[in-house]
């Protein structure tokens, strides 16, 4: 039986970019920096609020401690601006409600603050049974390291092999191979195709729909 199934959040469940945008553009504008492009933001995000911040600075390098100031800049102002834009994709609605009729187990595993991927989920994804939802917490190393998802491998009992994990980035595809977890790459998230494939997809799903017909007789 392999009922059991991770999902990555920014992204993946949820389309995030926008409140994300803001509330970095804020941060920066604040400091003195320029804001930058909404879309340019599926590529600064991924790997954690501090390495957005490392990412968006990748060619005007600051010290961590000015690093440091534009993430609680963006932190305080996120804690308001998280359910401003934020939305469901398409037919995720219709996914979950599946997969959990179906019996499958559910967890959420993002490398965003874990008090925000809380809040988000109790926000929008309450309708839904999640046994164990994790953002990036202290002292745990952030995806790609497989520590959180085999910590939730232990906390459903189940095999890693028996584990489906969607996820929108080359972070999440290697996250689940380094678990050993099936990879699933969502191509309505943050990135393209190539990236997903590159980095150990082991199925491409378009859409929501998509990953119930490919679970419908797991
Ligand atoms: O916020 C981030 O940096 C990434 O979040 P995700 O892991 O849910 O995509």
């Amino acid at each position: 039986m392999k009922k059991n199934i991770v999902f990555d959040l920014d992204g993946t469940l949820l389309d995030t970019l926008e409140d994300i945008a803001i509330s970095a553009n804020f941060a920066l504008v604040s400091l003195g920096f320029e804001a930058q492009e909404r879309e340019k933001y599926r590529y600064f995000v991924g790997e954690g609020v501090f390495k957005l911040f490392e990412n968006i600075f990748a060619s005007n390098p600051q010290t961590p401690e000015r690093i440091q100031e534009a993430v609680t800049l963006f932190q305080s102002h996120y804690a308001k601006q998280f359910n401003q834009n934020t939305k469901l994709y398409d037919g995720i609605s219709k996914m979950l409600t599946f997969l959990q009729k179906r019996g499958f187990k559910m967890a959420i595993l993002s490398n965003k603050p874990d008090s925000f991927t809380k809040m988000c989920a109790m926000k929008y994804l309450r309708e839904w049974k999640f046994d164990v939802v994790f953002g990036a917490r202290e002292g745990i190393p952030r995806k790609p390291n497989p520590e959180g998802a085999l910590e939730i491998c232990s906390l459903l009992h189940v095999k890693p092999d028996a584990c489906y994990y969607v996820g929108d980035t080359m972070i999440d595809m290697q996250t689940a191979n380094n678990a050993g977890m099936i990879a699933l790459g969502a191509l309505w998230g943050f990135r393209e195709e190539a990236e997903l494939k590159e980095h150990g997809a082991k199925y491409l799903v378009k859409n929501p729909s998509d990953v119930i017909k490919l679970l419908a007789e797991v």
